[in-house]
């Protein structure tokens, strides 16, 4: 099996189709909506909150609200009253439970639910599916964390709309460290491997550094691209703002962090500090810009293009080109 990550991938270009890059078409469809981007920023308590979830479902991007000391039920209600399209996430205990019968009960319309734990290779995910496809059988569901093939077909069997794939690739895990396990090092191969099997979307989750890892995510299989480090460090983000030798940072920490818990227990996740690089709005644009070159460069005008192209892997016992997936 070939081992490579998003930094030693190139993809390579085919003849251009377009007089302009923004003749390509970077929107996606995933659950029943389209979306400008095939990006969606991670459901963290220090890269979400209710405006920015707000704002994106406003300007048609996908989001997922994180849910961490946040009352799922009366957020998803509020953003009802505001006729925006409900993500939310959910865990697998049983607060969690009683979240779904509340929102069956008071009949809240829920577009999107991503059960989204540690370990998501799991009958208690198993269950979390089967509840919410009992109480909200309208809703998408998309299940994670996963790592292999073998996980991406049972989420499948067991009802997931969708799966999310990446063990310990993010920049605030530690996951890799503390258990030796994970995908951390190996995403972009490990996305590949399990797009191979998968007959539904799948979400690549964690580890991109640069806007070319988003195409790089398309070619090897990916919907949609979850984002947490390169969305942290906005004026607007949620986490905590910090100067640091007249510099100013913004707080960034993992969701299995003694931070976010509140306690050292079961703790995969550290805090770091990203550098303030400006609003939200303008990231996406430019993301978006970088998307279509990337679609140009494929010899394509819409996102799926990207899939049509070879890539070399640079360096180590791997390295050669490779015609097709
Ligand atoms: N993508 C990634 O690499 C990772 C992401 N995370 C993120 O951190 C957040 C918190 O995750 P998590 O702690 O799972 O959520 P929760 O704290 O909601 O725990 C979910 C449930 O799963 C159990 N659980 C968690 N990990 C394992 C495991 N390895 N084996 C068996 N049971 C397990 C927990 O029990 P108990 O705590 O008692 O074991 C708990 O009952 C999530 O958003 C998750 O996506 C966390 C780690 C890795
Ligand atoms: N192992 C851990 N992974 C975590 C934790 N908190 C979040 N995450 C995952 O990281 C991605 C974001 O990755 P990035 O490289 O874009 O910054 C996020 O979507 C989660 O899947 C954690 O505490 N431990």
């Amino acid at each position: 099996m070939e081992i490579f990550d998003y930094e030693n991938v190139l993809l390579l270009p085919r003849k251009c189709r377009v007089q302009s890059r923004s003749e390509c078409d970077s929107s996606v469809e995933f659950g029943g909506r389209v979306f400008n981007l095939p990006v969606v920023p991670a459901n963290m308590k220090t890269v979400v909150d209710e405006p920015i979830t707000e704002w994106l479902a406003a300007n048609d991007y996908f989001y997922v609200m994180h849910r961490f000391d946040l009352d799922s039920v009366a957020y998803a209600k509020r953003m009802n009253d505001k006729g925006l399209f409900v993500s939310i996430s959910s865990g697998v205990k049983a607060e969690d439970y009683s979240v779904i019968d509340r929102l069956a009960a008071e009949g809240v319309k829920v577009d999107y639910i991503t059960i989204d734990i540690a370990h998501g290779h799991a009958e208690t995910v198993r269950r979390m599916i089967e509840h919410i496809k009992q109480k909200l059988p309208s809703t998408f569901v998309i299940a994670g964390n996963v790592g292999t093939p073998e996980a991406v077909i049972d989420l499948e069997n067991w009802g997931a709309d969708a799966t999310k794939v990446g063990i310990g690739p993010g920049k605030v895990c530690i996951t890799r460290l503390k258990t030796g396990f994970g995908t951390g090092g190996w995403q972009l191969s490990a996305l590949k491997w399990c797009a191979r099997v998968a007959t539904k979307p799948i979400i690549a989750d964690g580890g991109i550094r640069d806007h070319g890892d988003i195409a790089k995510s398309v070619r090897f299989g990916a919907c949609m691209v979850m984002i947490g480090s390169l969305f942290a460090g906005h004026e607007e983000s949620p986490g905590r703002t910090v100067e640091v030798d007249g510099k100013l940072f913004k707080e960034y920490y993992g969701s299995a962090s003694d931070f976010n818990k509140g306690e050292y227990k079961h703790v995969e996740g550290k805090r770091i500090l990203e550098p303030v690089k400006g609003r939200l709005a303008d990231t996406l644009r430019e993301m978006r810009e970088d998307v279509q070159s990337s679609i140009s460069y494929a010899g394509g005008t819409k996102l799926a293009d990207i899939r049509k192209v070879n890539y070399v892997v640079l360096g180590g016992d791997n390295a050669g080109e490779h015609l097709f997936m």
